[in-house]
């Protein structure tokens, strides 16, 4: 049953949304902020703005016009300096849920690592009767918002919307979407696309023109690279990498030196380092220019990578031993982390949103001096170093970097080490 009411919002929650306490429990209301007076129409616990009563004084204007029905945005209508002090206050309140209240004064302001914008973004395009549809879901639901402009990615993407659209043409199932993954590197765009539609040769030849005509270095479908004009190589740290077609990167430039210049600095004199959850050797590459380096991964794609960046950097680089592990299920155990008093000086961790528990729980049990912690995800991060902590170690240092601007993520990089 839909109900209007007028709430006056109290926080923002984890999601970006305001928050008011009624008598009958928390309700959601994206697009307000604390401080604010709003009008809603209610249904339950989360409720749509009708107006704005009272304004928030870091309430600021949209930049962007698909603001409030594009998906991809929570927080244009904050200010940018409000903004990261909640991201930071986000981090606050995990280490806090997690019993790490000691740690609050370590947690240093918000790095804005907005940048040039992101350089990396994944597009969905559907058919709309005549019509290409091409941009990011509208929030909570299948329904795309064709996007014309879009303030958060670097101008090289955006300009090319026009041509994607036209690619997505071409490979359009009958019915669902095509996925298009789109990384901007110095030499052009890495475009992966993902489509379920059969593709006939002939419709293959006119893709691989149109796409060569667009100046994109490299196109793939499905996985599969359908031509390379130019190595879409990115600089890390000096090394040119060509990351696996549709792979993760660093959302930023700036973001990737942010976390890059913390982890150097974490690890410090540290001469044996492993790199787990490595992908294709952000950390690693950067790393072995002083250290030798263990890399951890999962995924075989990215390891292929980073072995070609390591033979293109070989002469300014150290030993870098890669390996493909499940770290969830086969972390690395104390008795490897140490061999013997042999073992790593210094271990860097990068896990997806769930966390490192696993490797956390060994690295307690360890002797390793130094854990550097990097993680996209706070919650799970505060959960892994109150293990960390319980096994003897002792935070130094607590650096939140906001490189999805707009959004509510939030990127951390915590430095520990043990006496
Ligand atoms: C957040 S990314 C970090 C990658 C890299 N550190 C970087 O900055 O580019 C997380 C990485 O963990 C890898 N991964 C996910 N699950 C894994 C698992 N169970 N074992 C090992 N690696 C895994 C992913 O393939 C991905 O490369």
């Amino acid at each position: 049953m839909t109900q209007d009411a007028t709430l006056d919002i109290t926080a923002l929650a984890h999601k970006g949304e305001g928050r008011a306490d009624t008598p009958d429990g928390p309700v959601h209301v994206p697009f307000t902020l604390p401080g604010e007076t709003v009008r809603v129409r209610r249904e339950g616990a989360r409720a749509q703005l009708l107006e704005v009563v009272s304004a928030s004084p870091d309430r600021v204007e949209p930049v962007c016009p698909h603001f409030g029905t594009c998906g991809g945005c929570v927080l244009q209508h904050m200010d940018q300096a409000a903004i990261l002090k909640w991201k930071r206050e986000q981090v606050v309140a995990a280490f806090a849920a997690r019993g790490l209240e000691g740690v609050e004064p370590l947690i240093e302001p918000t790095v804005d690592a907005g940048g040039r914008g992101r350089r990396r973004a994944v597009f969905a395009a559907t058919r709309a009767g005549a019509r290409i549809l091409l941009g990011f879901h509208e929030r909570s639901s299948h329904r795309l918002v064709d996007v014309s402009r879009c303030p958060v990615l670097v101008p090289e993407i955006v300009d090319l919307l026009p041509v994607l659209k036209t690619l997505a043409a071409r490979v359009m199932p009958r019915k669902g979407e095509v996925t298009l993954t789109v990384l901007a590197t110095p030499t052009g765009a890495d475009l992966a696309l993902a489509s379920t539609a059969k593709v006939e040769p002939r419709a293959t030849t006119g893709l691989i023109e149109e796409a060569m005509a667009a100046g994109i270095a490299r196109l793939s479908l499905n996985g599969e690279v359908l031509v390379e004009a130019r190595a879409p190589a990115i600089d890390m740290g000096g090394i040119p990498l060509v990351p696996p077609p549709g792979a993760f990167v660093q959302a930023t430039e700036a973001g990737e030196e942010a976390l890059a210049a913390r982890v150097l600095s974490g690890v410090g004199k540290a001469r044996k380092v492993a790199d787990l959850f490595c992908g294709s050797g952000t950390f690693a590459l950067r790393l072995a220019r002083k250290a030798t380096v263990r890399a951890v991964e999962g995924e075989a794609s990215a390891l292929a990578a980073l072995d070609r960046a390591m033979r293109t950097g070989a002469g300014a680089l150290r030993e870098i031993r890669a390996e493909r592990r499940d770290l969830f299920r086969n972390p690395l155990t104390a008795v490897e982390l140490d061999d013997y008093g042999r073992g790593m000086e210094a271990v860097v961790f990068d896990p997806p949103r769930a966390g490192a528990e696993a490797q956390a729980k060994e690295l307690a049990r360890s002797k390793v001096p130094t854990v550097v912690a990097v993680s996209c995800n706070p919650g799970t991060l505060a959960r892994d170093l109150r293990i960390l902590v319980d096994g003897g170690y002792r935070i130094s240092s607590v650096l939140p970097v906001d490189q999805f601007r707009f959004s509510p993520h939030i990127e951390v990089v915590a430095v520990l080490s043990r006496g």
